[in-house]
């Protein structure tokens, strides 16, 4: 439920993709989530389920089709680059290779984030200091520095604009191993410490567990369940969280999708009926095929609210 000091509010929230030709993608299909001020919320599913397309929509790149987003009780709605930038909500992005500019300096790309935040008595350099960066960073240039490096660079450039929201869309993905809970556990740090909500989107559900507060999974467009992070780590209650859960890797490498959840994401241009999960669950009832479940904490049958 929204509370009076909710950062983020996305309710009800539906987003198509329409190309010309091509059947009309439903990325988003009636997804509800919160982002309180301080909080860290991880949102979790597999490729393709919609969560960079939600993502997206919060920051204002994405139009939104149905339902609304709420930043700060103000709806969102899609901005240019340049207004965007002024909003309040920051995103890092997956790639840090794509998303600095190769050609400029560093110390000038997170200059560009003081000047937003009108902010004119810091220099770039606390800002690198802060990601855990040496000072004379500033004045190299990207193509210098390891994933790593270049994934704290954008998270400075990011925190330098001052945001009320920061937003990772999976920013540890393209990291190697020893440097993904590192930067998340940075970005969790920096964005708590200075009240700002943080909503972190990742596959790597280890990670989740590590830096989240609460944890949202999606499937196919849908939130299925929303959590503190202990509390659904403990008892995981729709089917899909479980086998989610069941499919971390182990420690021995040995991690493999278990038996209860063959098959891939269907596609969203042409969804299962009833619930969107029920091809792939191994405890689908007879309603299932039929009938969507729509409550929540938990969309699924078997937890109907009394
Ligand atoms: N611009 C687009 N036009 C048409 N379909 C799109 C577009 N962007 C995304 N999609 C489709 O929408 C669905 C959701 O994609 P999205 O990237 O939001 O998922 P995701 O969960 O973030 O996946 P990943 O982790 O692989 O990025 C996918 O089926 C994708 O192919």
């Amino acid at each position: 439920m929204t509370q009076p000091n909710t950062l983020l509010s996305v309710n009800d929230l539906v987003i198509e993709h329409r190309s010309p030709g091509r059947p009309v993608v439903r990325a988003v299909a009636g997804a509800s989530l919160t982002v309180n001020p301080g909080e860290v919320v991880g949102l979790v599913g597999e490729s393709g389920c919609g969560k960079s397309t939600l993502a997206r929509a919060v920051c204002g790149i994405n139009p939104v089709t149905e339902g609304s987003i709420l930043f700060e009780g103000t709806p969102v709605t899609p901005l240019g680059l340049r207004r965007r930038t002024l909003t309040g909500i920051q995103m890092v992005f997956q790639d840090p290779y794509a998303s600095l500019n190769p050609r400029r300096r560093v110390g000038d790309q997170i200059a560009d984030g003081l000047r937003t935040a009108r902010d004119t008595t810091s220099d770039p350099a606390d800002l690198l200091e802060r990601v855990g960066l040496p000072r004379d960073f500033a004045g190299r240039h990207p193509h210098e520095f390891s994933g790593g490096q270049r994934q704290r660079i954008a998270i400075a450039r990011a925190l330098a604009a001052r945001p009320r929201l920061l937003i990772g869309d999976e920013p540890i993905s393209a990291l190697d191993a020893s440097a993904q809970a590192q930067v998340a556990t940075l970005m969790r740090d920096l964005a708590v410490g200075s009240g700002a909500g943080l909503l972190f989107i990742s596959h790597d559900l280890s990670v989740v567990r590590l830096i989240a507060d609460r944890i949202a999974v999606m499937y196919l467009g849908k939130i299925v369940e929303v959590g503190d992070t202990a509390e659904v780590w403990a008892r995981p209650r729709h089917p899909y969280t479980r086998a989610l859960l069941q499919a971390i890797p182990k420690p021995d490498g040995g991690g493999v999708l278990p038996a209860e959840l063959p098959g891939d994401v269907p596609d969203p241009a042409n969804p299962p009926a009833g619930c969107r999960f029920h091809p792939r669950c191994p405890v689908a009832m007879d309603v299932c095929r039929v009938k969507e479940p729509a409550f929540g904490p938990v969309a699924c049958w078997l937890h109907e609210p009394a």
